[in-house]
C-alpha cells in the first residue's frame, strides 16, 4: 500500500524537490499541497494551474475531505508557519516529517509530546543529508578530545533563519560531551559587537549569508598546536531527498517524534 503525503512548502526550493523525489518514489503518492495562497487550484508536477489531473492544493487541513487525508505531511516551508500547522497534522493523527528550520526547544518538546499521546510516529530533521548528520556525529565524537570548538555555517542569502537548524543541532549535541567554558582571550572584548560570533556555552557560532553558497558548516575543533576541520557541504538539494524519502518511511512504523535524522539511521 503507498503512503499517502501531502507537502507544505511545495512551491519553494525544497518543495520543488521534494514533489518530484516523492512522485518518483514507487511506494509513495503526493495527495495534497498545503499552500496559504492558491486554494482550489492544482499542482502539476512543479507548476501551479487549473489541470484538475494535478495534486490539489488546500489553505488548510479542515478545508480536505476525508478520502484526501494524507498518512504524512512533509513540512518545507518557514519558521513562522511550521509550528501551528505540524501541531495541526499530529492533533489529525497524520505523521510529520518536518525539514524546516527555526523551531525553538519548546516547540520541538511540545510537538514530541503531542505526537507520544497521539502514538504517532514523527520526524524533525534540521538537515535530511547523510552527510551533514555524519559531520555532526564525527564532531560530537571530536569534541570529547578538543574541547575548543567554533562552527562556521554558510548558506544561500535567501535563508532567513541564523544560525541555522544544522548549526544548532550540532551545538546541542556537542554540548553533551563538552565542558562549559570560555574560549579565546580571558579578557577579550568585541571591537564591533557580534565580532566573535553567538555564544552557547563558550562555544562560538558563526552565520555567513552569501549567493552562490546552499548550505555548508564546518566545525573547527582547535588543540595546542593543531586544528581539526570537519566539513560539509551540500552543492545540490537533490542530497536531502534520501533522508526525506527514509524519513517519511519511517515515521509510519514509529510512535514517537524524533528530533534528528541520526535517530533513523542504522
Ligand atoms: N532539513 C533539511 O535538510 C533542510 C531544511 N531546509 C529548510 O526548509 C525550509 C524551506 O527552505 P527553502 O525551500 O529553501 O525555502 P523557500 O523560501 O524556497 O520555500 C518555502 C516555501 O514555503 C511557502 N510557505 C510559507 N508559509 C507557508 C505556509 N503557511 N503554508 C504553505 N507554504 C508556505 C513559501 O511561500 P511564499 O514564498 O509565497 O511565502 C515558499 O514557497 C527552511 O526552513 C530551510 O531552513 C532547507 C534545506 C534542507
Ligand atoms: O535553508 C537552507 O537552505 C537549509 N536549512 C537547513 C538548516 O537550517 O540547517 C538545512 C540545510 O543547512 C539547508
Amino acid at each position: 500500500m503507498s503512503i499517502k503525503v501531502a507537502i507544505a512548502g511545495a512551491r519553494g526550493r525544497m518543495g520543488t524537490a521534494a514533489v518530484k523525489a516523492i512522485q518518483d518514489a514507487t511506494d509513495m503518492q503526493l495527495v495534497a499541497i498545503l499552500d496559504y495562497k492558491n486554494d482550489g487550484k492544482y499542482l502539476s508536477g512543479t507548476e501551479i494551474n487549473g489541470d484538475s489531473n494535478g495534486i490539489p492544493i488546500f489553505t488548510s487541513f479542515s478545508t480536505m475531505n476525508q478520502s484526501i487525508m494524507p498518512d504524512v505531511l512533509l513540512d518545507l516551508t518557514e519558521p513562522d508557519s511550521v509550528f501551528k500547522t505540524v501541531h495541526e497534522a499530529i492533533s489529525l493523527g497524520i505523521r510529520p516529517v518536518v525539514g524546516t528550520s527555526g523551531l525553538s526547544d519548546e516547540n520541538i518538546k511540545s510537538l514530541s509530546k503531542l505526537a507520544t499521546n497521539k502514538g504517532i510516529g514523527g520526524i524533525i530533521a534540521p538537515n535530511f543529508s547523510i552527510g551533514a548528520v555524519l559531520m555532526m556525529k564525527f564532531s560530537a565524537m571530536a569534541a570529547r578530545y578538543l574541547g575548543d570548538i567554533e562552527i562556521i555555517e554558510l548558506h544561500h542569502n535567501h535563508k532567513v533563519d541564523a544560525p541555522s537548524g544544522t548549526a544548532l543541532k550540532t551545538a546541542e549535541m556537542i554540548m553533551k560531551v563538552r565542558e562549559p567554558h570560555k574560549q579565546g582571550h580571558p579578557d577579550e572584548k568585541e571591537l564591533i559587537q557580534g565580532a566573535r560570533g553567538a555564544d552557547l556555552d563558550g562555544m562560538k557560532i558563526h552565520s555567513v549569508r552569501l549567493p552562490g553558497f546552499l548550505a555548508h558548516q564546518e566545525v573547527l575543533l582547535g588543540g595546542e598546536g593543531e586544528m581539526l576541520t570537519i566539513r560539509h557541504d551540500s552543492f545540490d538539494r537533490s542530497s536531502f531527498m534520501p533522508g526525506i524519502l527514509m524519513s517519511i518511511r519511517s515515521v509510519i512504523d514509529r510512535e514517537d517524534l524524533v528530533y534528528g535524522l541520526e535517530n533513523i539511521i542504522e
